[in-house]
């Protein structure tokens, strides 16, 4: 893996304001204004830690959400409405465009003589598109990890998994869409032998900081990679925000690659 630092300069330094106890950027506040315009509601998880929601939620690992953590679900619950938005009107030539130019970016970054597992999802929908880069690696010889989310029967997981990608007659469609491996989970612990890890997201900072979808699948599954493993999230250009909102259990991410930059957290 080749590691490029980028400049701080590329983190754009806007005007900060204040809104329910968040610093946000100009950027970051025209998203919020966005999401507001539509009206949407909280995200049912910003219910009450004493609602049978709340309860279900926050057992185990995570400890019951404080009221700072239910403004903070709500407020990533907004911003992955605005980012869902502009990700459905970008015209299908421009994501075509900006796959090849992540993957060209990719492909600089990655040594695949070097990589013993690379885990990385595959995208749908209107999601940054790793098609064309788990073919690549494939085809290199390098073993990919795909994320299993359903079952055999369609059924959502509990819990992460993942399973070889053994090319492209070997997927199914899984819940929502997403392409998967159709064959047998090889447990959480798999990840543990990749050394690299491409995420999805729909947000992130130049410090690395992600905002996901909101099932927390990442966050679980990224606890069983080795501490040395470089994960990486796939974005485009106007999703790399000066701040999120973030919470205890977010992993930060090593590397931000989008269609005209890589940024190295740091
Ligand atoms: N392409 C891609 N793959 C990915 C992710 C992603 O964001 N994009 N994920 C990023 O995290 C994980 C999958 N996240 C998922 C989260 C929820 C459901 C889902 O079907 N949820 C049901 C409710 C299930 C329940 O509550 O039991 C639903 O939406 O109806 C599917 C996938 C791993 N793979
Ligand atoms: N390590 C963890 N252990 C247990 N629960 C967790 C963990 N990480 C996250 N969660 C739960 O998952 C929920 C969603 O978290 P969050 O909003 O950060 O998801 P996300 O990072 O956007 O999603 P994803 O990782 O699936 O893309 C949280 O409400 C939290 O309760």
């Amino acid at each position: 893996m080749v590691l490029h630092r980028a400049p701080a300069a590329l983190v754009g330094r806007g005007r900060r304001r204040q809104l329910g106890g968040l610093r946000l950027g100009d950027h970051d506040l025209r998203l919020f204004l966005l999401a507001a315009e539509q009206g949407h509601e909280p995200h049912p998880s910003a219910a009450s830690p004493h609602s049978p929601a709340g309860r279900r939620r926050h057992t185990g690992l995570v400890p019951s959400p404080s009221a700072d953590d239910e403004a903070l679900t709500g407020a990533k619950q907004l911003l992955r409405r605005a980012v869902r938005q502009r990700r459905a009107v970008r015209p299908a030539e421009q994501r075509a465009a900006d796959d090849l130019a992540r993957f060209d970016r990719l492909t600089a970054l990655l040594a695949p003589e070097r990589e013993p597992v690379v885990a990385c999802y595959l995208g749908t929908g209107d999601e940054p598109g790793t098609t064309r880069l788990v073919g690549w690696l494939a085809a290199q010889d390098v073993p990919v990890l795909l994320p299993l989310v359903g079952r055999a029967d369609g059924a959502p997981r509990r819990r992460p998994d993942w399973a070889w990608y053994t090319g492209p007659d070997g997927l199914r469609s899984g819940p929502r869409g997403i392409p998967e491996p159709d064959a047998r989970g090889l447990g959480a612990r798999a990840l543990a032998s990749a050394s690299v890890v491409v995420c999805p997201a729909l947000a992130g900072t130049a410090r690395g900081e992600r905002l996901g979808t909101g099932a927390g699948w990442y966050d679980r599954a990224l606890r069983e990679a080795r501490p040395d493993a470089v994960t990486i999230m796939l974005l485009n250009d106007d999703e790399v925000l000066p701040t999120l909102p973030t919470q205890a259990w977010d992993r930060r991410m090593d590397l931000v690659v989008t269609p005209t930059r890589v940024l190295r957290a740091g």
